[in-house]
């Protein structure tokens, strides 16, 4: 009947007590996150058969609730977290975690100055690791995948937003999205597999060739794959919507021959195909250059955007009328030395605000601790407002912000055992969230490492 009972916690940060708000948004419902505090360690946790919170609270009021059911105590798997504090476990709203080699040297490039596009432009960047994963086997790239997998849970992120995009053609796309497929059951991080096969234009391809191939062959197969039971997770569309990659919208509405229209603008069309095959829309948007691409996503209803570092007023006003969720990626802007997205008045417009580790060969970093301290420090987020984004928000931005990102009755027992003085140590230590988090539990599961 119960799956475990976690007892003598000092701090429980459950962010809401309910399973029905799916989101925070606006400066006082993001800092106003619901804490529960016992300075003689007296909460208890209880999961139920299900892997689902049953009870939150003191456990003297659990005994007698216990008892009323007769329920024996003892016989129920029991953690003794020893004045321990209970967090959600991490939602990363975005990540590439799928890749072949990495990309030390052009790290060396970035450091002397060469900007993202440069790095691009010089035969790096996507395309190099596209090279590298179309070589590599499926069972290399599981075994690669696996590992950063590992060491994800072990950074205390429980479901992760998770990426193809560095096959770029069929065989590679759909060998990435089956790795995302089949985690074996023993690496319990639950993945919402994004199909980002507009993550560049290969070479010898063009923009408009691109989109023909993934709107009539790489969705298609995709749509079949999926009915014949080969891939579970495709949940989301992405497209690298970006001046100079896929631009935002097509001038034709046919798009027969797409070699003769020089200047077919392609997101649009991909994002509005994978919409049709069920995906929720979930893209790259004015990271570089603004083009508009987030104006676009707000009138096609897209449920969450990254990057935004130079989104514009009118995108801001479009994302807090349709209530797509802003999802984002300090890392990136960190080591590219962007300005980093307006996270302030995003907030303050009352646009969802959500973080991801955006973790891929250019922003090597899977630690959601570490992109808190970092939307902090260079986005000025408060630490309520770091966590809501990256547990409530970002669950909301992968269509779960009724069943996970928080630690209410009913929703999924995926939380953290911290041992600090408070939760905000999580934030507040500088890569030293290892020995801040005692126990991952997915599900109601410990995590075994
Ligand atoms: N900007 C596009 N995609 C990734 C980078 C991928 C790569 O450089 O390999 C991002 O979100 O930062
Ligand atoms: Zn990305």
């Amino acid at each position: 009947m119960y799956r475990l009972l976690v007892k003598n916690l000092k701090q429980v940060v459950q962010i809401v007590d309910d399973n029905t708000t799916e989101f925070l948004r606006g400066e006082q419902q993001m800092n106003n996150i619901k804490i529960l505090n016992s300075s003689s360690s007296t909460l208890a946790i209880l999961v139920d058969s299900d892997g689902k919170f049953s009870f939150i609270g003191e456990f003297k009021d659990l005994q007698k609730h216990l008892e009323a059911e007769s329920v024996d105590l003892g016989s129920i798997e029991t953690m003794d977290s020893n004045g321990g504090i209970a967090i959600p476990g991490f939602v990363d709203g975005h990540s590439h975690p799928v890749f072949a080699g990495d990309r030390v040297h052009e790290f060396a490039m970035k450091l002397a100055g060469a900007t993202y596009m440069e790095v691009q432009q010089a035969g790096g960047g996507i395309m190099f690791t596209t090279n590298k994963t179309r070589e590599a086997s499926e069972e290399e790239l599981r075994r690669d995948f696996e590992e950063v997998a590992k060491k994800m849970l072990q950074s205390g992120t429980t479901t992760l937003e998770a990426k193809s995009g560095y096959g770029l053609n069929v065989d590679a796309e759909l060998k990435m999205l089956r790795v995302l497929s089949t985690v074996t059951p023993s690496i319990p991080l639950e993945i919402s597999a994004t199909f980002c096969g507009a993550h560049a234009v290969p070479k010898g391809s063009t923009e408009s060739e691109q989109t023909r191939m993934i709107c009539e062959e790489l969705i298609p197969k995709i749509e079949e794959e999926q009915r014949n039971g080969h891939l579970k997770n495709v949940e989301n569309i992405d497209v690298f919507c970006e001046k100079g990659v896929f631009e935002v919208e097509s001038r034709y509405k046919d798009y027969k021959d797409y070699k003769l229209q020089k200047n077919f603008f392609c997101s649009k069309k991909i994002l509005e195909r994978g919409q049709k095959a069920g995906m929720a829309v979930n893209f790259h948007a004015e990271e570089l250059k603004y083009i508009g691409g987030v104006e676009m996503g707000a009138k096609i209803g897209a449920r969450a955007m990254s990057h935004l570092e130079e989104i514009s007023e009118e995108g801001i006003r479009g994302m807090s009328q349709s209530g797509s969720v802003a999802v984002l990626l300090p890392s990136t802007a960190f080591i590219l030395r962007l300005t980093p997205p307006p996270a302030r008045k995003l907030i303050e417009n009352g646009v969802i605000v959500a973080l991801g580790s955006d973790f891929n060969p250019n922003a090597y970093c899977l630690a959601m601790p570490m992109i808190m301290h970092f939307a902090c420090v260079t986005m000025k987020l408060s630490m309520p407002e770091a966590l809501t984004a990256a547990t409530l928000n970002s669950a909301h931005s992968i269509g779960r912000g009724k069943t996970h990102g928080a630690i209410a009755k009913g929703r999924n027992a995926d939380f953290l055992i911290l041992s600090a003085n408070s939760w905000e140590h999580i934030i507040y230590r500088i890569a030293a969230h290892q020995d801040v988090i005692q126990h991952v539990v997915k599900n109601g599961n410990i995590v075994k490492f």
